[in-house]
C-alpha cells in the first residue's frame, strides 16, 4: 500500500499546479482513491513525510506530494515541510530550467551541447530540414540519438504523429547489394529476376518521416547514385524505373563508424551540410562518464526491483574503464555486473555489487593502478534517480548556483551596470568563497580535493613565475574548494535572455578588470584539461570577482608588503582588515602552520621575492620568532632592501600600510611604527652576489617551458647553486633584461624553442640541444657553478634526457611514436609540396613544436594571434598555403582545425630560422 501510494503520488506530482493545487494531493481524496480510511492514509502520508519522500504543506487542507518528482519537474526544495504554498514558492529559482527531450541524452549539457544545437538547426531548417551525417565509433550513441530526434520531431510538430522512422543498416546487405538497393528505393515488376511484384522501399515508407541509414559507407554503387539523385532533386527512382521519379519528403540521417576519407564519403559529404561527430566514451569528461554509470545502474535497479548497493571501487572502475565499444559496452558491463550480483544474492533484500561481479577485463585495466579519485559507494532504491545520486554527492552545488542567480538578479536590478553594483557582487562572491573555505572540511581527505588543491597550487606557482605576481595563500584553497564543490554543475542558462545577461556581465567584468580576467582565463585554461573542467562564463565571473586586485601591475612604485603569521587565518585576517581599512590591497598574507620553523618562513619569503617585483623594497611583518633567525636564511640574491618587523598586530599593519602608501622611505617608516609601540625590527641591505639561473622559455607558453625546465633539472647533478626558471617568452622578448628575474638572478643562459634576442645573455635552442652538437655550450655556462666532474655527469645526462623521444614524451601527452611518424609524413609532404629541403635543425624544432601544437589543438587552446600576420600572409601566400595543405594529414588524423596563426608559427620555424625571407615569386 505504501509503495503504491508513493507511486501514485509520484505520477500525480508531475502534473501538479502550484497556483491551483488539486485535491488529489489531500488525505481525503487519497483515502477515496485507495478505498481506505482517512486515518490510515494520513498515517502513511506523515510517515512518508518524515522519511523525506513526500513534501507536506500544512495549509487547509493539508497537501502532500512527491518530492523527487516535484524537483524533477519544477525546482529544488530545501525542506520537506512548508506552512503555505507561498513559503514553498519562495524557493523558486529566478531562472527555471527548461527541459527538452534532448536532456535525456547524457552529455546534452556538456560534450553533446554543440551537437544538439546543430541538430536543432538542421531539424528546424525551412521546408524539410537538412540531412545530417553522424560519425563516431561504435556505441557512441548514434542510433540512440536518431531515435530521440524522431521523438523530438513529433513533439515539436515537425513531422506528423503517424509518420514513421525507418532504419536501414547498410552493412547487413554486404553480400546482396541488389537487395539493399531494392529495400531502399523499391522496385518495379520485372526489375530483376524474381521481382514478380512492384514494391516500395524505405524511402517511400519513410515519406513524411525519418529515414536513418546506418553504416552508410557500405552503400553499393547503384544505391549511392540513387541517393545522390534524391539529395540533388528530391525524387527517387525505383529499381527498373527510369522515367518517372517519385517525389519524397523524408528527413535523412546517416551514420558511419568510418573515417570520412573513402572516396564515396568524400563525394557524399559535399552534399551533407551538417556533420556531427559523437565523442568516444574516453573523451567524455569524468563527470559525464559517472552520470552514464549512475543512469545505467538506476535502470538496472528498476528491473531487479531490489535495493542496489554499488561499491566505490566498482564505480571507479566503470568510470575509468577502457571501453572500445564506448557507451554501449559500458552499459552492457553494468548490466552484466548487476545480473551477476543478482544471481548470487537474489534471496537477499539488498544486492551488493562489488568488484567480484565485474568482468576480468575491467580488473586488469590500467585504471585500477591509477590513483585517481575514488568514488563513494551508492545505494539505489526505487525512489532514487540518477540526478539525485549526483546531487547527493555534491550538495554544495546548489549554494553556488543560488549565489550566481543572486548576482545576476542584482546586476539586472542595477540596469546591467557593473560599476553601480560591483561592491555588492564582490561581497556575494567573497561570502560564498568564505563559506566554501570554512565549511569544506580540510580534514576530509577527499582524494579529489587533494588532487585539486595540489594542481591549483602548481598552476598558481606557474602563473606567479610567469607573470611575476603573487596570489593570496588562501585563494589556492578557496578556488580548489570552489572547483571541487562546483564539480559537475549542469546548470547553464539555455534561455537566450539570461545567456545574454551572463555575457554582458562577463564583458563588463573583463573591461573593468582586464588583468585579473586574463589571469583567471589562464588559470582555467591550465586547469581545464587536467581537471576535467567544463568551463563556463559563471566560473570566469566568480573567479575574476574573487581574485580581482587593483595593484596587479607593478608601476605603483611602492614597496611590497607581506604579513607572515602562525595559525590557519591569522595573517590573512590581519591583511584583510588592514587592506579594507587602507582601501587598497597593500598586504599579501602567509598563513603558516604553528610548528613552522624560521627557515621555512624564510623560504616562503624568498619564494615570494622571486616571483614578485620587489625592486622598491620589501616589508615583512611577522608575529613572533627571532628575526635574526629568519633573515640568516636569506640568501645572497636579494637585491633590494628588506625590512622585517616583529609582533605584527592589525594597528601596526595599518600604520605601516599608511606609510607605504605615502611612499615614505623605509627608515622613516620604521621610526613611525616604533613610535606607536616598541618592536623588533631589522633592515637587510642587498649584497652583490646573486644565485645563477638558466631560463627556459617557449614560444607556445609557459607549460612547455616548465617541461623543458624539468628535463634540465633532471640533468643537473646538484641543484644547490643553480636555478632553472621557466619564463614567459613574450615577456622576455618585450622587456628583455628589465624583467625582474634578471635582478633576482645572475642569468647565465636561456634555453628554449625561440630566441628572445637578449643581447647580453646566450641562447641555446632546444633543437640544438637535442641535436647534441651544442651540448658543450650549455656546460660552458656552468663553469663557475659546477665542478668538472659534475659537468661531465651533466653532459651525459643531457644527451640522455634530451633525446627527441624524451623531449616529446615529456612535453605532450600524445603517443610519441605515432605523433612522430605523422610529423615525419607532414614534413615529407611539405618538402614535396613547397619544393624545399627542411634542414635538420628545423626538423627537430618541428617535431617538438608540432607535437605541442597537436596537443594544444586537441585541448582546444590554439595560439590565436600572430603579430604581423597580414603582412606575412601577403608576401608568403604560397608557402602558407603549402603548409596548410600538408597539414591536413594531421588535421584529419586528430579531427582538429588548425588556425592561420599556428600556420604562421610553423612558417617561422621553417623559414625565419634561416634568416632568408623567401619571396613568393621564388616559390
Ligand atoms: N548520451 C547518451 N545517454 C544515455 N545513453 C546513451 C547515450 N548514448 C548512448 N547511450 C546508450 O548506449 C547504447 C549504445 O548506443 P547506440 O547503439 O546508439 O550506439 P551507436 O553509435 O549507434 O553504435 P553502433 O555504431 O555500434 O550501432 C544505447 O543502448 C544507448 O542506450
Amino acid at each position: 500500500m505504501k509503495v503504491k501510494l508513493v507511486e501514485y503520488l509520484e505520477n500525480q506530482t508531475a502534473f501538479l499546479n502550484l497556483d491551483n493545487l488539486d485535491e488529489v494531493f489531500t488525505a481525503q481524496k487519497l483515502a477515496e482513491v485507495f478505498e481506505v480510511k482517512r486515518n490510515t492514509i494520513s498515517h502513511y502520508l506523515n510517515q512518508l513525510n518524515d522519511e523525506g519522500v513526500l513534501v507536506k504543506i500544512n495549509s487547509r487542507p493539508v497537501y502532500y506530494f512527491h518530492k523527487v518528482a516535484f524537483e524533477n519537474q519544477f525546482f529544488l526544495l530545501q525542506h520537506d515541510f512548508y506552512q503555505t504554498v507561498e513559503d514553498l514558492e519562495k524557493e523558486k529559482p529566478l531562472f527555471e530550467k527548461k527541459q527538452d527531450l534532448f536532456s535525456l541524452l547524457i552529455g546534452h549539457d556538456k560534450s553533446l551541447s554543440r551537437s544538439i544545437e546543430q541538430i536543432k538547426t538542421a531539424l528546424n531548417y525551412p521546408e524539410n530540414g537538412l540531412p545530417v551525417l553522424l560519425t563516431g565509433e561504435s556505441g557512441t550513441g548514434k542510433s540512440f540519438l536518431v531515435n530521440l530526434i524522431y521523438k523530438y520531431c513529433i513533439e515539436n510538430g515537425l513531422i506528423e504523429e503517424k509518420s514513421s522512422i525507418i532504419t536501414v543498416n547498410c552493412a547487413q546487405y554486404a553480400n546482396n547489394p541488389e537487395l539493399l538497393t531494392s529495400n531502399l528505393f523499391g522496385h518495379i515488376k520485372g526489375a530483376f529476376t524474381g521481382a514478380e511484384e512492384s514494391r516500395i522501399g524505405a524511402f517511400e515508407a519513410a515519406d513524411g518521416g525519418i529515414l536513418f541509414l546506418d553504416e552508410v559507407h557500405r552503400l553499393n554503387a547503384e544505391s549511392q547514385e540513387k541517393l545522390f539523385t534524391y539529395l540533388d532533386q528530391g525524387v527517387i527512382y525505383r529499381m527498373g524505373e527510369t522515367d518517372t521519379g517519385i517525389p519524397i519528403k523524408t528527413r535523412l540521417f546517416f551514420a558511419t563508424t568510418e573515417e570520412l576519407e573513402s572516396t564515396f564519403l568524400t563525394t557524399f559529404i559535399r552534399r551533407i551540410p551538417i556533420q556531427i561527430e559523437l565523442p568516444s566514451l574516453e573523451s567524455r569528461g569524468r563527470n559525464e562518464r559517472l552520470e552514464l554509470v549512475y543512469s545505467f545502474l538506476v535502470s538496472e535497479q528498476r528491473k531487479i526491483r531490489k535495493k542496489l548497493r554499488v561499491s566505490g571501487q566498482v564505480l571507479t572502475l566503470f568510470t575509468n574503464g577502457n571501453f572500445n565499444g564506448n557507451i554501449g559496452e559500458l552499459k552492457n558491463n553494468v548490466k552484466v555486473a548487476v545480473a551477476e550480483a543478482f544471481s548470487q544474492q537474489h534471496a537477499k533484500e539488498e544486492i551488493y555489487v562489488t568488484i567480484h561481479h565485474l568482468a576480468d577485463k575491467l580488473l586488469v585495466n590500467r585504471s585500477l593502478s591509477l590513483q585517481t579519485v575514488n568514488q563513494e559507494e551508492v545505494v539505489i532504491d526505487e525512489m532514487t534517480s540518477a540526478e539525485q545520486i549526483i546531487e547527493k554527492t555534491t550538495p554544495k552545488q546548489q549554494r553556488i548556483m543560488t549565489v550566481f542567480e543572486r548576482i545576476l538578479t542584482e546586476f539586472q536590478a542595477n540596469k546591467q551596470n557593473l560599476s553601480v553594483c560591483e561592491v555588492q557582487l564582490k561581497q556575494e562572491v567573497d561570502n560564498l568563497f568564505d563559506l566554501l573555505l570554512f565549511e569544506t572540511d580540510r580534514q576530509q581527505k577527499h582524494e579529489m580535493l587533494l588532487y585539486l588543491t595540489q594542481y591549483i597550487r602548481d598552476t598558481f606557482k606557474q602563473m606567479e613565475t610567469s607573470y611575476q605576481i603573487k596570489f593570496n595563500g588562501n585563494s589556492i584553497y578557496a578556488i580548489s574548494y570552489y572547483l571541487f564543490q562546483r564539480g559537475a554543475i549542469k546548470w547553464y542558462p539555455e534561455d537566450p535572455e539570461i545567456n545574454s545577461l551572463v555575457r554582458e556581465l562577463e564583458t563588463q567584468i573583463e573591461t573593468a578588470h582586464p588583468t585579473s580576467y586574463s589571469y583567471v582565463n589562464r588559470i582555467l585554461e591550465l586547469c581545464q584539461p587536467k581537471l576535467d573542467l567544463d568551463v563556463t562564463p559563471m566560473d570566469k565571473i566568480f573567479l575574476t570577482l574573487y581574485l580581482k586586485k587593483d595593484d596587479w601591475t607593478k608601476e605603483l612604485g611602492i614597496p611590497k608588503a607581506i604579513i607572515v603569521a602562525h595559525g590557519y587565518a591569522t595573517a590573512s585576517s590581519i591583511a584583510n582588515v588592514s587592506n579594507r581599512f587602507l582601501g587598497k590591497d597593500i598586504f599579501e598574507s602567509f598563513d603558516m602552520p604553528l610548528d613552522v620553523t624560521p627557515q621555512q618562513i624564510a623560504e616562503e619569503i624568498i619564494e615570494y621575492s622571486e616571483t614578485n617585483d620587489i625592486s622598491n623594497g620589501l616589508v615583512i611583518l611577522v608575529d613572533m620568532g627571532s628575526l635574526k633567525e629568519i633573515y640568516q636564511y636569506f640568501p645572497k640574491q636579494i637585491t633590494t632592501p628588506i625590512v622585517i618587523m616583529n609582533n605584527v598586530t592589525t594597528p601596526l599593519a595599518i600604520s605601516v600600510g599608511e606609510n607605504i602608501q605615502k611612499k615614505q622611505d623605509l627608515e622613516t617608516m620604521i621610526e613611525k611604527a616604533t613610535e606607536r609601540a616598541p618592536l623588533d625590527w631589522e633592515i637587510i641591505y642587498p649584497e652583490k652576489n646573486k644565485t645563477k639561473g638558466i631560463i627556459t622559455t617557449c614560444l607556445t607558453g609557459i607549460g612547455t617551458a616548465t617541461h623543458i625546465s624539468h628535463l634540465l633539472e633532471k640533468s643537473l647533478p646538484s641543484y644547490r647553486d643553480l636555478r632553472i626558471l621557466p619564463y614567459e617568452y613574450q615577456h622576455l622578448l618585450t622587456k628583455k633584461t628589465e624583467e625582474t628575474i634578471f635582478s633576482m638572478y645572475d642569468i647565465i643562459g636561456i634555453v628554449g624553442t625561440a630566441n628572445p634576442e637578449i643581447k647580453e645573455i646566450p641562447f641555446l635552442s632546444l633543437e640544438e640541444l637535442i641535436a647534441g652538437d651544442e651540448a658543450q655550450q650549455i656546460s660552458s655556462w656552468l663553469h663557475n657553478v659546477l665542478s668538472s666532474e659534475e659537468i661531465a655527469i651533466f653532459n651525459t645526462n643531457i644527451i640522455r634526457n634530451f633525446s627527441l623521444e624524451k623531449v616529446i614524451d615529456s612535453v605532450t601527452i600524445l603517443d610519441t611514436e605515432k605523433v612522430m611518424s605523422e610529423i615525419e609524413l607532414f614534413m615529407r609532404d611539405l618538402e614535396i609540396e613547397a619544393q624545399i629541403v627542411i634542414g635538420n635543425a628545423q626538423k627537430l624544432a618541428l617535431f617538438v613544436h608540432v607535437s605541442c601544437l597537436i596537443e594544444r589543438l586537441i585541448r582546444n587552446i590554439p595560439i590565436e594571434n600572430y603579430s604581423g600576420y597580414e603582412e606575412l600572409a601577403q608576401c608568403q601566400k604560397s608557402y602558407l598555403a603549402a603548409i596548410k595543405k600538408t597539414f591536413s594529414v594531421i588535421e584529419a588524423n586528430y579531427s582538429v582545425k588548425i588556425p592561420d596563426s599556428e600556420i604562421a608559427y610553423i612558417y617561422d620555424i621553417i623559414f625565419r630560422k634561416t634568416d632568408k625571407l623567401i619571396k613568393d615569386d621564388e616559390f
